[in-house]
């Protein structure tokens, strides 16, 4: 199998409030868990195009440095605290021209449609690499797609209203509509030699603060251009539920609370882990299903 389409650039959204709450509260405490800017910017990283893949490929797991306990060197090797992120990525149409940002209320007509998307994320990696600049090794290793886009037309009937937003967004983010989606997401794990993958998570797409139009909007108003092609992702999609959140950072509180599966436990996931991704939406009488994203977690290359 292949991408659908080549990917010029890749930008990784964070648009979900629980997320941000949970991941702040885990890295920072609750009082510092939400940074200022959160709730009047949809914040985005820029990601790696180059190591974006189709479902079914396998992934390595990345070595990396780690934080130090004092005055040692940092430690160097395998990943032992690999994850896996739900989300799901808007691939763009038509582009805009470099200088010329992309109106909110127009901003769908420049969405071609969505796909599944694994943001695998090494917490050990980033932990120790993220500040000031953001995340860089510990995402770029791999991020996996589903195998089709569903276009925004063909979601139209599951449209449904996102979250009231506030404060209010400025001027240039204030939309008339804002919409969102009933997009049923679901994770599932099946460790190596295991007949049956067993449900890790289940959230939905509707729990996203920030929309899809918001993100088009708010990565052009500086003048930069999107290509036909380029993908943004929405950020790892938690729910409000314990039973919803989108990575096993939050699902185990970075590896505190152990999760206890069918006959196995994770605190991250391990060698031989295939992990999937599926979506739907339920319609009178039909379905539209994403496909699956999904990836299988291979040893560290020396
Ligand atoms: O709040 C923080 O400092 C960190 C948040 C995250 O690490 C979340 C994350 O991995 C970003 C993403 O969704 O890719
Ligand atoms: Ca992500
Ligand atoms: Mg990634």
């Amino acid at each position: 199998m292949l991408l659908p389409m080549e990917i010029g650039d890749y930008t990784d959204f964070f648009s979900s409030m629980h997320h941000a709450k949970n991941c702040g509260t885990i890295f920072r405490g609750p009082a510092n868990a939400v940074p200022a800017n959160w709730f009047h910017l949809p914040i985005a990283y820029h990601g790696r195009a180059s190591s974006v893949v189709i479902s079914g490929t396998d992934i390595v797991r990345p070595r990396g440095q780690f934080a130090p306990s004092g005055n040692s060197p940092p430690p160097f090797g395998p990943s032992q605290k690999l994850d896996f992120e739900l989300e799901m990525a808007a691939v763009v149409g038509p582009g805009n021209e470099l200088g010329k940002p992309i109106d909110v209320n127009e901003a769908a007509d420049h969405i071609f449609g969505v796909m599944l998307m694994n943001d695998w994320s090494a917490r050990d990696i980033q932990a120790w690499e993220y500040v000031p600049l953001g995340p860089f090794l510990g995402k770029s290793f791999g991020t996996t797609l589903s195998p089709w886009i569903v276009t925004l037309d063909a979601l139209e009937p599951f449209a449904c209203d996102s979250p009231k937003q506030d404060p209010q967004p400025l001027p240039y983010l204030a939309e008339k509509i804002s919409k969102n989606y009933d997009i049923s997401l679901e994770v599932q794990i099946k460790p190596a030699g295991k007949e049956d993958s067993c449900v890790v998570t289940r959230s939905n797409f509707k729990y996203l603060y920030w929309t899809l139009t918001q993100q088009l909007a708010h990565h052009t108003i500086n003048g930069c251009n999107l290509r036909s092609g380029d993908l943004l992702g929405t950020g790892t999609i938690s729910g409000p539920e314990p039973e919803s959140l989108g990575c096993l950072l939050e699902l185990t509180w970075n590896g505190q609370k152990p999760l206890s599966l069918d006959g196995f436990t994770r605190k991250f996931l391990e060698d031989g882990d295939e992990v999937t991704f599926t979506g739907f939406c339920k319609g009178n009488g039909y379905t539209v299903g994403f496909g699956t994203c999904s990836g299988k977690i291979v040893p560290s290359t020396p």
